[in-house]
């Protein structure tokens, strides 16, 4: 309270407080980025592995509810509109004449985060309750838009902006419409990217451009109050596979500060409904085909950052045709969320309904897809009729529906068959036998293919993973190879990962909080708790151990499910013998609980005789499809990775997995011999290809 008052004391004070506030709040994150980037992002890099890392500024110190924002507005006599994700009042950075009725300034329900759409000025919760408590003492009706203190730049860190500006207006300007082509080039960069039905009108309505040099379409960003240039995103396409288009984009500014929703611009005040697609191509598709107003999301499927949640607030129905798979129609029933199910209806992805421009070349009535989009708020109760098409969904994509393959484990994929959303999967082994190492390895695989992951490690500090991981990334020691470094790390920089900063014991509320927060801000899609022993420590000890801990197990069930988000817990085995392999019945206290995983993974340690201390994995519950079985692993300790073992060399064995049939399991000990050879060949042709890739030196980074 004292703090609050002396903060008050007047606008210097409180420019100047407000100011270390923020980096009081960046140094107390609890999800941290690893690191500023500083370098420009290759154009060939997939939207999937980008992540937004100027967001992971502003969590707040206490959580904060909608009844909370409310009340402390009412407090203040402000008016608000309840909107869908934001509640809406009028601008305090304008002065009161011109806000007449606007309610321009708009604060996010789930993070108390506010933009005023008029100024662009933005903050956190606290920020603006600090700006409203200033007004009130100084007897102000609005205030200066400069008034609060922004996070200074570095100086790198304007010049890197000096020059991404200078780049984005030399690219545009030196950039072609359609229209300035020749027909035959015209249809000849069409043909490329496969867009023959987009007319030139579409094209010059929504401003895209050639860049010829690169052969890059040329998507811009206006905005701001005077709807300048502020950024562009080039799109360029290759041929694999005959037919097959590969496309490949790069945005300006640097992905992390590219907030575009592609078509804005051409939305007017009036309009109530809009398409969001998950590309510009998708956009100008609905907009030729249907004449609805249309946006794209800057990251595709990967990600809808809550900061651009109040471009959207106008808007009574927002239909989501995000693309023709099961991963943008994941994608769109947890983006529904964000954006309020009530005015959400989603465009479910089949063989009728392939993506925007998809349905635009084969001549489908995009308005009647759009018109038959379903709502996304279900009801409790549902019958088979309405239930029908999501199991046809699955029974036409099972290879999807399995979840995202590992590159680096196949035997894993043919046992587990994949990594699926809003599963639990609960890994034990024995003490120190490498189940950090191993997570850590299994959780990088998934998101270098754009599974948004947050480490919750409470055990070894974030360095000290992030050692690992980026070792396992670079598969080789870089303590001797330190010239690499920045190589590497500005690739690892790329990935969609996060890091909890808990360390030692932890209340599991505040755990569950700051997944939940994740979760909102980076659509985050696995969390890795290591290990569970964490947050025992506050429970109530005097009740027994085993229960506290089923317990807690039945929390993160919950999480995973109500959040979509699939949660990895590493857990001590409750008991270890030396001579017994460990089983389920390890790990749980109850039946109940072992009930409440989805997967159990076993880090074995001494079980093949023939070759003691090596470790093998083992699946003892496989909920998807009931496969279970064990591989081996083979630990490389230059790279701290696991690969199997060379064929021939080691004997698998059977063991007391409980499956539920014998033969598939000496079926799938038969492929995974097979798979020996062909994933010796791959990693081998893998590290080739790394190093062909890694330069020398670092000076070739400079060149
Ligand atoms: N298969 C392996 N063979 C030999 N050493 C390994 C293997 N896997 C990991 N290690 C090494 O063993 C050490 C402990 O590994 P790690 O921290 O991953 O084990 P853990 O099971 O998570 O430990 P704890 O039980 O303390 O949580 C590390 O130095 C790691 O590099």
């Amino acid at each position: 309270q004292s703090f609050l008052h002396q903060r008050h004391a007047s606008s210097q004070c409180y420019r100047f407080l407000t100011h270390r506030s923020v980096h009081k709040l960046q140094e107390t994150s609890c999800i941290p980025r690893l690191r500023s980037t500083d370098v420009f992002q290759s154009h060939n890099l997939l939207r999937n592995y980008k992540k937004d890392a100027k967001s992971t500024v502003e969590f707040p110190l206490s959580p904060i509810t909608v009844t909370d924002i409310k009340q402390y507005l009412r407090s203040k006599d402000i008016l608000f509109h309840d909107g869908y994700s934001c509640l809406h009042i009028p601008s305090i950075f304008i002065d009161a004449f011109t806000r007449k009725d606007s309610f321009s300034l708009f604060i996010d329900k789930t993070t108390g985060q506010f933009l005023c759409k008029d100024t662009l000025v933005e903050g956190s919760w606290e920020d603006l309750q600090d700006c409203l408590e200033v007004m009130q003492k100084d007897e102000q009706d609005s205030l200066s838009p400069h008034v609060l203190l922004g996070y200074p730049e570095s100086l790198e860190e304007q010049e890197e902006t000096e020059r991404e500006q200078r780049e984005v207006r030399e690219i545009w300007s030196s950039s072609l419409p359609f229209t300035d082509l020749h027909d035959e080039e015209a249809q000849l960069v069409k043909a490329m990217f496969r867009i023959t039905k987009i007319s030139n009108a579409t094209l010059k309505k929504f401003g895209v451009r050639l860049f010829k040099p690169t052969k890059s379409l040329v998507f811009p960003w206006f905005g701001g109050p005077d709807s300048s240039l502020k950024g562009i995103k080039l799109l360029s396409a290759q041929r694999t596979d005959g037919e097959k288009v590969t496309y490949h984009e790069a945005t300006l500014p640097k992905c992390s500060s590219y907030f575009n929703l592609f078509g804005l611009a051409l939305v007017s005040r009036m309009d109530s409904e809009v398409v969001v697609t998950g590309s510009e191509l998708d956009t100008l598709a609905v907009s030729q085909g249907t004449g609805l107003p249309s946006v794209a999301l800057p990251r595709g499927v990967s990600c809808l950052p809550p900061a651009l949640l109040p471009y959207l607030e106008q808007f009574k129905r927002v239909t989501l045709w995000l693309g023709g798979d099961i991963r943008s129609w994941e994608a769109s029933k947890l983006f529904s969320r964000k954006l309020g199910l009530r005015r959400c209806t989603l465009v479910r992805p089949g063989e009728f309904q392939p993506c925007p421009l998809e349905a635009l070349s084969q001549g489908k009535n995009l308005s009647r897809i759009v018109k038959a989009s379903i709502p996304a708020a279900h009801k409790s109760i549902v019958s088979f009729k309405q239930l029908r098409e999501d199991v046809y969904g699955e029974l036409v994509n099972t290879d999807q529906v399995a979840g995202v393959k590992w590159t680096r484990f196949p035997e894993l994929n043919r046992i587990l068959k994949g990594h699926r959303k809003g599963e639990l999967t609960v890994f034990t082994g024995p003490t120190g036998s490498g189940k950090t190492t191993f997570i850590s390895e299994l959780a990088l695989d998934l998101c270098m293919q754009g599974v948004n992951t947050l480490w919750g490690s409470f055990e070894i500090n974030n360095v000290r993973l992030a050692k690992i991981m980026l070792t396992q990334f670079a598969m080789q020691r870089l303590e001797e190879n330190l010239e690499q470094y920045d190589f590497w790390a500005d690739r690892f920089e790329e990935l969609p990962l996060y890091f909890m900063t808990f360390h030692g014991q932890q209340n599991i509320k505040a755990v569950l909080d700051t997944m939940q927060h994740a979760v909102y801000l980076y659509d985050i899609n696995h969390v890795i708790i290591d290990n569970l022993q964490f947050m025992m420590g506050q429970e109530n000890l005097s009740v027994d151990k085993f229960a506290v801990q089923d317990h807690i197990i039945g929390v993160f069930r919950k999480f995973a499910t109500n959040s979509s988000c699939h949660v990895t817990l590493i857990i001590h085995p409750r008991k270890e013998e030396d001579d017994r392999e460990l089983q389920t019945a390890s790990i749980f206290g109850s039946a109940k609980a072992s009930q409440e995983a989805d997967n159990v993974l076993i880090l074995q340690e001494k079980k093949l005789v023939t070759c003691p201390g090596r470790r093998s994995l083992q699946v003892t519950k496989n909920r998807f499809d009931g496969d279970v079985g064990i591989f081996p692993l083979d630990f490389i300790k230059s790279s701290l990775t696991f690969s199997t073992p060379i064929k021939g060399k080691h004997k698998l064995r059977k063991v007391a997995a409980k499956p539920e049939n014998e033969e598939e399991v000496q079926g799938n000990e038969v492929t995974a011999k097979k798979d020996e050879g062909k994933k010796e060949k791959a990693t081998k042709t893998a590290k080739a290809s790394q190093a062909a890739k890694c330069p020398a030196n670092r000076n070739n980074k400079a060149k």
